[in-house]
């Protein structure tokens, strides 16, 4: 029987909705990974709403609850790290330690960093030295980065002026440390209005994705943690990089038609989950060069 992988997920817990470990814990266990969520906040709801209570979690309980996981054997059995919303740049020094503790207990580990920033477009809120982090030292150890348009501009420093201007943002970063890098959503001058577009960029090739745009009154967070949670739990399945980021883009596509359906502002993860492990669109990654 083929084993069930392991995956430590170190991203933000809301009580209320979905956003971050939320959003992307379930939805990962049900396409069959076994999860080890470990909260760097717990606040009562995301931060789009503009208000909410709750904590950070202290940088030192990272290094202390992985010290935990080794201390009962398991730490080996860690097949890759998720890191997504930080609260604070300390837990993202505190999540590389990690992640280096555990590349040594099993050097196939995976690092999956989601560089979950904040923005005055977007609403979320994460504190500047967080970002600073992300884009200094974070993207060095990652093996997957999973930025948005917005994140990718702040990678490069500018923004794109076309597709393939995206394309070549997505490349440059594969010399900063990535071996994969997944564009969850671009935007570009002259982009089709109708579609949510992606691209997974490897130095063996790089892919484009298109689905269609769905109408939101407001838009729904954690779409991002979802995807970057879906794509690792399928990568760890043993899919290729192009079948799990096919398979992504079709199971976070049946969340927003669920979401939809529903006119809910938070992501209707459960009564979407069928859909979430089998797909019934699929949408073809096309190949895409320079
Ligand atoms: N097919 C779609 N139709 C409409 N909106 C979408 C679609 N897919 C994603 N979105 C929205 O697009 C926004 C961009 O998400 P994205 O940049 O991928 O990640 P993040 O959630 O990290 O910002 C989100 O607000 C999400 O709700
Ligand atoms: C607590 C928390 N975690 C994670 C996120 C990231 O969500 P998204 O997937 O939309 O980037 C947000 C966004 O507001 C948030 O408030
Ligand atoms: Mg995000």
């Amino acid at each position: 029987m083929k084993r069930t992988p392991h995956l430590l997920a170190i991203q933000s817990h809301v009580v209320f909705g979905h956003a971050g470990n939320g959003a992307a814990v379930f939805p990962m266990q049900r396409v069959g990974v076994n999860v080890w969520p470990l909260n760097t906040v717990q606040f009562s709801n995301h931060t789009q709403y503009g208000q909410w209570a709750g904590e950070v979690l202290a940088p030192q309980r990272i290094p202390e609850l992985v010290e935990g996981i080794a201390a009962i054997g398991e730490l080996g059995n860690c097949d890759a790290v998720l890191s997504g919303y930080l609260g604070s740049a300390a837990q993202g020094r505190a999540i590389l330690s990690g992640v280096a503790r555990i590349k040594a207990a099993n050097p196939k580990a995976l690092y999956l960093c989601d560089p979950v920033m904040g923005h005055p477009e977007k609403g979320c809120s994460v504190p500047v030295e967080v970002s600073d982090f992300l884009l200094q030292e974070a993207v060095a150890q990652a093996d997957i980065l999973c930025p948005n348009q917005l994140e990718l501009d702040s990678f490069c420093g500018r923004s794109p002026q076309s597709l393939f201007d995206c394309l070549a943002m997505a490349r440059s970063l594969l010399a900063r440390g990535p071996k994969v890098v997944l564009v969850k959503h671009l935007a570009y001058p002259g982009k089709p209005e109708d579609h949510f577009e992606m691209l997974l960029v490897t130095a063996e090739g790089s892919w484009h994705l298109r689905r269609p745009l769905l109408a939101f009154p407001r838009q729904p967070v954690g779409v991002g943690d979802l995807t970057s949670g879906l794509f690792l739990a399928r990568v760890l399945l043993g899919d290729s990089l192009v079948a799990a980021f096919e398979f992504t883009a079709a199971a976070v596509h049946e969340v927003l038609l669920e979401t939809q359906a529903c006119a809910s502002y938070e992501l209707e993860l459960v009564r979407a989950q069928d859909r979430i492990a089998h797909p019934r669109v699929r949408f073809e990654a096309l190949p895409i060069s320079v």
